[in-house]
C-alpha cells in the first residue's frame, strides 16, 4: 500500500479557492497512491481563528467537490484532512472527512477534544461525540485529529473497534514539535497499529507550524518522516503487519480494564 501525506504549507495569503485548487492538483498528482492524507483545517487555517465565523460552510460545498474530483481523478482513499463545518443550528465543528476512490463521502469524524483550554477551538467550535473508522484498503482506519493525539483513550476506543491503522490531520505548532512525535510513536507502541500523522509547514496566523509529518509503523519505529517545509512524504507500507505485531507481543490481551465508553 502506498501512502502520501501532503504535508501543506499553511500560508493563508493566496485566497480560499486558489488553496483549494492547488491542494487539489497536488492530490492529484499523487497518482499511484493508494492513501492520501491532507492536514488538519487547512483550506480555513488551524490558527486563523479570527476568520472562522466567515469560512465556515455545510459541509458538502466547493471544498468537498474539489476534494471528491481529485479521490476521483487520482483513484485513492483520501482523507482530505478537516473542514469547518457549520450546522443549520449554527454549531461549528473541526469534521474531518474521508473519501473513496469513486468520490464518495466514506466517513467523517468531528474533533471531540478542542484546542485552547478556555480560548481557541475550544471556545467557538462544538466538540464531536463519535469516534469514526472506515474500512478500507483492507484494513480499519481510526480517525483522529491534532490536540486528539494527546488523548490515549480515543485510541483505545479505537482499537476496541477494530482499528489497525490511525490517520491523524494536524495542524501541529513548532514550539510543541516534540510531543508531536513522541506522541504518534507513543499511539502506535501502546496500540500496534500505523500512525500517518500529517501535518503543516511554515506560518500561519503568526504561529510557526512543525512539519514533521511521520509514518510509524505497530512497532513504533518511524519508517518515515517529513522535514519542516511543504512535502510530500511517500512510503510503501503493509498493513497487515498489525496483525503479525499484536500476535507476536500480545499486550492487547493482557488489558485488565475496558475502555471507559463503547
Ligand atoms: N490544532 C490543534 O489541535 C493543536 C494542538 C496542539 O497545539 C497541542 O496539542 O499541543
Amino acid at each position: 500500500m502506498r501512502a502520501a501525506l501532503i504535508q501543506l504549507d499553511g500560508s493563508l495569503e493566496a485566497p480560499l479557492a486558489e488553496r483549494v485548487e492547488r491542494a487539489a492538483g497536488l492530490v492529484r498528482a499523487q497518482r499511484g497512491a493508494d492513501l492520501v492524507v491532507l492536514p488538519e483545517l487547512w483550506a480555513h487555517g488551524a490558527w486563523a481563528t479570527d476568520s472562522w465565523a466567515e469560512s465556515a460552510a455545510p459541509l458538502e460545498g466547493p471544498v468537498l467537490d474539489a476534494l471528491r474530483h481529485a479521490a476521483r481523478e487520482t483513484g485513492c482513499v483520501l482523507h482530505g484532512g478537516s473542514l469547518l463545518e457549520r450546522l443549520a443550528d449554527g454549531r461549528v465543528f473541526n469534521t474531518a472527512v474521508v473519501l473513496g476512490p469513486d468520490g464518495e463521502l466514506l466517513a467523517t469524524y468531528r474533533k471531540i477534544h478542542r484546542f485552547g483550554f478556555d480560548a481557541g477551538e475550544a471556545a467557538v467550535l462544538a466538540a464531536g461525540e463519535d469516534v469514526a473508522t472506515v474500512d478500507a484498503l483492507g484494513s480499519r482506519l481510526g480517525l483522529a485529529t491534532c490536540y486528539d493525539l494527546r488523548f490515549p483513550e480515543l485510541f483505545r476506543v479505537l482499537v476496541d473497534r477494530g482499528a489497525q491503522a490511525f490517520v491523524v490531520a494536524a495542524s501541529w505548532p513548532a514550539k510543541r514539535r516534540e510531543h508531536w512525535s513522541l506522541l504518534a510513536r507513543a499511539r502506535a507502541v501502546e496500540d500496534q497499529a500505523w500512525v500517518f500523522a500529517c501535518g503543516q509547514a511554515g506560518t500561519q496566523a503568526g504561529v510557526e507550524l512543525a512539519g514533521g509529518s511521520l509514518v510509524v509503523d505497530p512497532w513504533g519505529r518511524v519508517v518515515a518522516e517529513a522535514g519542516t517545509g511543504e512535502q510530500v512524504l511517500e512510503v510503501e507500507v503493509d498493513l497487515g503487519e498489525v496483525e503479525g505485531v499484536r500476535a507476536g507481543f500480545p499486550v492487547l490481551r493482557d488489558r485488565r480494564l475496558s475502555s471507559a465508553t463503547d
